[in-house]
């Protein structure tokens, strides 16, 4: 056995050569990797003892791709010349045309630049349910080793566009009907197999298939080309119609031509800002379970397997979907049969959406209710690892709760709440058991939204955040693990999002322009019509909590109000700020501007009661800015681990556009200086809303970044 580092060549009596990656946890291939895959190959092909090649993954795993740390890397130094030339260089002239058959053993998974070495080879063997994909659009680059060719080739260009423009992966069996795989055998006879298949091929048993030539999977030119035309009709960002592009050019030109479009194209899109941010969030998303003093004391995650929901209305029945969905077992306890038979109803709705929206079906979802059983009985509670409370925010009601569920359930028995507002030690003040005690904070609808606020107290022992942030995993969400304040992270950091909007009102810009620009900016939606849909008592009674938390800094606006007294209740009552009507969108509704100058009257805060004037960018500034300032007294105020678990709130909290790598990585494009100055000369302009905070002025001060990298 050679060992080469990362790459192992293990030479057999048989004539084959097997070569494995290996660099846990996923096989990523890093610089060095790339480098000894082309010298392990090159000895291969010089050694007369070797007939064939098997290429395979250590531990179970074939390959997750490129390593991250490479594109970070090219990300620091600004510089392309730091990418490996794996395109050409490994896949074509190595594997696909180093005159010794190559066949892919793949086990687990086989991602982007993994996929792409698997399909360079002449043929790919698999173990039963591995996750085969091209998900590098998703990362804000397109595949650079050959994928954009290769997959239309041994897939078809329909599939193949599928598979690129969502990320999706498919499985192995997929594979197999499609003519991705050619062979799916046991994890046992995998290396046996796929040396033999090699084999095969050189005795002339088996083609020897190279995939950059095929072209029957192609189909006619014509068919190929409308169907990337009717793909660029759906795709608007750009970096989908390159892709779009770069398989075009293979289509029209041949594979090798598509192949050196799709290295210049990779090349320019991994300097993007969106890689950047988008690389940013996957480092993110992944640091955020990782909590200091917690999960690296070498506490192992206890399995629940079992939960009781206290409360089923909105937020109950849809985290008792996210957990039935997760083959999570439920009880759901509610105070009378009326209420629990809606909230069984409910969670059964949210399961039917999921048939409509063909991600569940009929069979799955009987499979799926029977996990879920109502109950009125806290007796029923007592063999459960944990219960959910996700009652009304009624601090004795939730502490009463807390009293009863402590007198049924066991003693390792995780005590959780939903509240999004009132402090964890308050409600369970009146328990033993405050070593247990945290909140999962999810938000609505809770069987969708990805985010989950893990709150813990100084009681709460790291055993039990460990056991929560594997069971937010399982339900395949994101968590972020903050302390306790008054709207946490997420709702805090995002406050003046809500307040920013109403004071620029206030100022006499125009309210359907500011939302026009921070749709323009990403936002799925314009802060004045997310009023509209979330309902003005749900934004008034935010605001008075956040008042009362922080009324240094709150500003208070009428406009709301106004709007209720004259008869305005947004979507609910068809007339917001924007008209709803069931057949056509929304439409703006300007007779609202008198509202709005009877706000500004009362408020009386437009310097010489006359609008000020602002540009597009400042308008942004303005709301985003102050956003900034919040998150910086959260970093501060250590709620949260680090400030890119603020950049995850936002993309999955507040859906913040995830290309800009959230708010914080958003803010480090600006600068400290330039948020700071600007804060500043607001907030001698137009009072407290604006002013910098301590953390800001100081990064500031030192010309540092706010610190949105992991
Ligand atoms: C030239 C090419 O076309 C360009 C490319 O190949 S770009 C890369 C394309 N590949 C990808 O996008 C795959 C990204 N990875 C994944 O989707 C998932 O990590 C996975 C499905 C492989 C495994 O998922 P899962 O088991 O849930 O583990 P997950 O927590 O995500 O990852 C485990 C660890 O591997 C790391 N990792 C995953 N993919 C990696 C990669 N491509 N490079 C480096 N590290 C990687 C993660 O950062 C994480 O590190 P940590 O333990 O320090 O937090």
């Amino acid at each position: 056995m050679a060992n080469k580092g990362s790459i192992n060549m293990e030479i057999g009596n048989d004539g084959v050569a097997v070569i494995t990656m290996i660099n846990p946890p996923v096989n990523a291939l890093t610089l060095s990797a790339i480098e000894e895959l082309k010298r392990c190959y090159q000895e291969a092909i010089d050694c007369d003892n070797v007939k064939a090649i098997v290429l395979t993954g250590a531990d179970g795993r074939f390959c997750g791709g490129l390593d991250i740390s490479v594109m970070e890397n090219v990300h620091k130094h600004g510089d392309i010349s730091l990418l490996p030339d794996a395109s050409i260089g490994l896949v074509v002239n190595k594997i696909e045309n180093g005159k010794k058959p190559s066949v892919a053993a793949i086990q687990g998974f086989a991602l982007g630049g993994g996929l792409e070495l698997a399909m360079g080879c002449n043929a790919r063997i698999s173990t039963p349910k591995c996750d085969l994909g091209l998900p590098e659009l998703k990362l804000g680059v397109i595949p650079g080793c050959g994928g954009t060719q290769r997959l239309p080739r041994l897939v078809g260009t329909s599939k193949a566009v599928d598979m690129l423009m969502s990320s999706k992966t498919i499985t192995s069996e997929e594979g197999k009907e499609l003519g991705l795989i050619d062979a799916i055998v046991s994890s046992d006879e995998l290396l046996t197999v796929a040396r033999c298949w090699a084999l095969d091929i050189v005795e002339g048993r088996q083609p020897n298939c190279n995939s950059l030539e095929k072209t029957d999977k192609l189909g006619p030119k014509d068919e190929s080309l409308q169907i990337l035309k009717s793909a660029r009709q759906s795709y608007a960002v750009s970096r989908y119609r390159d892709c779009l592009d770069v398989i075009e050019e293979g289509i029209v030109a041949g594979g090798y031509s598509g192949l050196l479009k799709e290295e210049k194209v990779f090349k320019e899109l991994v300097l993007s800002n969106t890689a950047k941010g988008l690389l940013h969030v996957f480092l993110a998303e992944r640091a955020s379970s990782k909590v200091p003093s917690v999960t690296d004391t070498g506490l192992k995650p206890r399995r629940i397997e079992k939960v009781a929901v206290v409360g089923g209305g909105l937020m109950g029945s849809g985290i008792a979907t996210a957990l039935i969905i997760s083959n999570i077992s439920v009880v759901v306890k509610e105070i009378n049969h009326e209420y629990l038979s809606k909230a069984l109803k409910s969670v059964e709705a949210n399961l039917q959406g999921f048939v409509t929206r063909g991600k569940l079906n009929q069979d799955k979802m009987k499979r799926t209710l029977s996990l879920l059983k109502g109950t009125l009985d806290y007796e029923d509670l007592k063999d459960v690892d944990m219960v959910i409370e996700a009652v009304n925010e009624n601090v004795s009601l939730k502490q009463s709760i807390f009293e009863d569920i402590e007198k049924v359930c066991t003693s390792e028995c995780i005590f959780a709440s939903n509240t999004s507002t009132i402090s964890l030690d308050v409600i369970g003040k009146r328990t033993t058991s405050q070593d247990r005690i945290l909140g999962i904070h999810l938000f609505s609808p809770a069987h969708l939204m990805p985010l989950v606020e893990i709150v813990r107290t100084e009681n709460t022992s790291p055993q039990v955040i460990v056991d929560v942030i594997k069971f937010t995993k399982i339900l395949r969400k994101v968590p972020i693990v903050v302390k306790n304040c008054t709207g946490f992270a997420v709702n805090r950091s995002f406050f003046p999002y809500m307040q920013g909007p109403d004071l620029l009102a206030n100022l006499g810009v125009d309210i359907f322009r500011i939302d026009r620009v921070i749709t323009e900016f990403g936002m799925r939606l314009g802060p004045f019509q997310l009023q509209d849909l979330s309902g003005y008592g749900i934004f008034l009674a935010g605001v008075e909590e956040f008042v009362a938390a922080y009324p240094d800094r709150a500003f208070q606006s009428p406009l709301v109000q106004l709007m209720v007294e004259n008869g305005r209740e947004g979507k609910k009552n068809g007339k917001g700020y924007y008209t709803y009507n069931k057949r056509s969108k929304p439409e703006a509704d300007h007779s609202v501007l008198q509202i709005v100058e009877e706000s500004m009257r009362l408020t009386n805060i437009a310097p010489a009661g006359k609008p000020i004037s602002v540009t597009d960018e400042e308008i942004l500034e303005m709301i985003f800015f102050p956003v900034v300032n919040e998150a910086c007294r959260v970093i501060e105020e250590g709620i949260v681990v680090r400030a890119s678990d603020i950049d995850i709130a936002s993309v999955h909290g507040f859906k913040f556009p995830t290309e800009t790598g959230g708010v914080m990585f958003w803010a480090d494009t600006i600068g400290s200086e330039y948020i700071y100055s600007k804060l500043k000369g607001w907030y001698e302009a137009y009072g407290d809303f604006f002013k910098p905070s301590t953390f800001l002025e100081q990064k500031a001060a030192k010309g540092l970044p706010l610190g949105g990298s992991c």
